[in-house]
């Protein structure tokens, strides 16, 4: 039982109207009696909130699953258990959504525990009836704080500005200006580049210098996902449109509607999605699945491909039409080995991240290092330097990076001016250290088990070791 007195909604209705600065929060309430129920909705919606009703916990958790509440209102005594206990569980499936516990006139212990299981607040019913709607708001008000620092720390993850963009070479810096030209404009861009050679990085800057900065940028990667899946994922889909949708869907384009979406990796869209994407670029209009009302954003498309989409336009796996509505300002990203001359920035940038990460004291980084990274042809480009770099950090227990924490296909085997030390790939001798060392890596490092493997002695596996300076 909750409210008997009913100048109580006339009374909060004028008191709190004022109030409303807040944008339209939902409210769920838990009660049995219906009663109740109806009372508490009519006045809470009174106050432009927009209630959901549910009469025991098991209609609550469903109602939570098909809408966005914010604020769950619950009666401790219901049918099907207690709202105390339930409070666990809606916060464990919901953290940022807030409970307010309604409970019986002097059973404090129950309020108790139902804050210790993660409740806002609770107030007695009949006792507490001013409290409601002031706790509603310090409840909703709590919600909208939390959604907003999920949306930006969502921001500071992703923010990658033109100055954080590692690299001094001419190659780099043509693409970087024709980046930051085309930044403030509202023009699709197309990146293309091969893979890791920072399509993304680019995307996210462009994105961060635009006026759309403030608002969300998404990346969807179109070869991630099967054709059906890549159409719910852009474009969302209506309740019931197929079996599991059991509440309406947004898609990346209404995620971030009045901001970017970038699609990576385009040339592997299927041809009938790419029918939907040129909808949406001409009139800025999609239809979600299973709905027939279409749906209107505003987004700013950047999109990239490590494919030659030309020659998929004459292939007949990219639609021409397509292909010049996206294409209209390309921009592409160098390939590493063609810009041999910053790889030494990239360096020192990937060793100061991860030695931070890690808390290691690696300071320099050797020559011959620097070398082998120069001479390698880096086919995953910054993200396979980033990768062996934090191995090699890993792998060091000393203030520098040698060559010998290099993966071996990057390892010289054998300097000018040391040759006689080391091995020439093509010794037969040099076969045979990759041999062992891969063997070892097979065991995780057991000698005997290596060299039972390798049907040998021990003894002599520990010579190999020592001869080839195997670690
Ligand atoms: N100039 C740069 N400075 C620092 N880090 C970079 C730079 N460019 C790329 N990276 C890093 O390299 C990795 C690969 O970059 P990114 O994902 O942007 O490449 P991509 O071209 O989009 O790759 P893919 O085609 O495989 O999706 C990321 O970890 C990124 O942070």
């Amino acid at each position: 039982m909750f409210i008997s007195n009913n100048s109580f909604a006339n009374v909060f209705i004028f008191k709190f109207a004022v109030l409303k600065v807040f944008d339209v929060s939902k409210v769920l309430i838990i009660d049995d009696e219906e009663k109740i129920r109806t009372l508490l909705s009519k006045i809470i919606s009174l106050e432009g909130f927009d209630v959901v009703e549910a009469g025991d916990i098991k209609t609550g958790l469903k109602k939570l699953e098909i809408a966005d509440v914010d604020v769950v209102i619950c009666d401790v005594k219901l049918p099907d258990g207690s709202g105390v206990e339930a409070t666990k569980d809606i916060k464990d499936k919901y953290p940022v959504t807030e409970i307010i516990l309604l409970t019986a006139y002097g059973n404090i212990p129950d309020g108790v525990q139902a804050i210790k299981n993660g409740a806002f607040d609770y107030i007695t019913k009949g006792d507490d009836n001013n409290k409601i709607i002031p706790l509603l708001y310090k409840a909703t008000e709590k919600v909208s704080l939390a959604k907003r620092v999920l949306q930006l720390e969502r921001q500071l993850a992703n923010k990658y500005s033109f100055d954080n963009i590692i690299g001094k070479s001419k190659i780099l810096n043509a693409s970087i200006d024709a980046a930051k030209k085309v930044a403030g404009s509202e023009t699709t861009v197309l990146l293309t580049g091969e893979t890791g050679t920072g399509k993304e990085v680019f995307a996210q800057a462009i994105h961060n210098a635009s006026n759309r900065s403030k608002q969300n940028f998404v990346a969807v990667n179109c070869s991630a996902f099967s054709k059906d899946l890549l159409e719910n994922e852009l474009f969302g889909h209506k309740a019931g449109a197929f079996t599991g949708a059991v509440k309406d869907s947004k898609g990346i384009f209404e995620e971030a509607n009045h901001g970017t979406v970038f699609l990576d990796e385009i040339g592997e869209m299927p041809l009938d999605l790419q029918a939907k994407l040129l909808r949406v670029l001409e009139t800025g209009e999609f239809l979600k699945v299973g709905d027939s009302k279409p749906t209107k954003v505003n987004v700013r498309i950047i999109a990239a491909t490590n494919r030659n989409l030309q020659q998929e336009v004459e292939e007949g796996h990219f639609r021409e039409d397509l292909f010049y509505r996206i294409a209209v300002f390309q921009i592409s990203l160098p390939p590493l080995r063609e810009r041999v001359i910053d790889i030494e920035e990239l360096a020192i940038f990937f060793l100061r991240t991860f030695t931070n990460k890690t808390n290691k004291k690696i300071n320099k980084i050797s020559k011959n290092y620097l070398e082998a990274l120069k001479q390698h042809s880096w086919k995953g480009n910054i993200r396979e330097l980033k990768n062996v770099i934090e191995r090699s950090v890993i792998l060091t227990g000393t203030t520098e990076l040698e060559e010998d924490s290099l993966p071996l296909e990057l390892q010289r085997l054998g300097t000018l001016d040391n040759r006689e030390k080391t091995l020439s790939a093509f010794e037969l001798a040099s076969v045979e250290k990759v041999h062992i060392q891969k063997v070892l890596n097979y065991t995780n490092g057991n000698k005997t088990e290596t060299s039972k493997l390798l049907n040998i002695a021990l003894t002599t596996l520990y010579r190999k070791i020592d001869e080839y300076h195997i670690k």
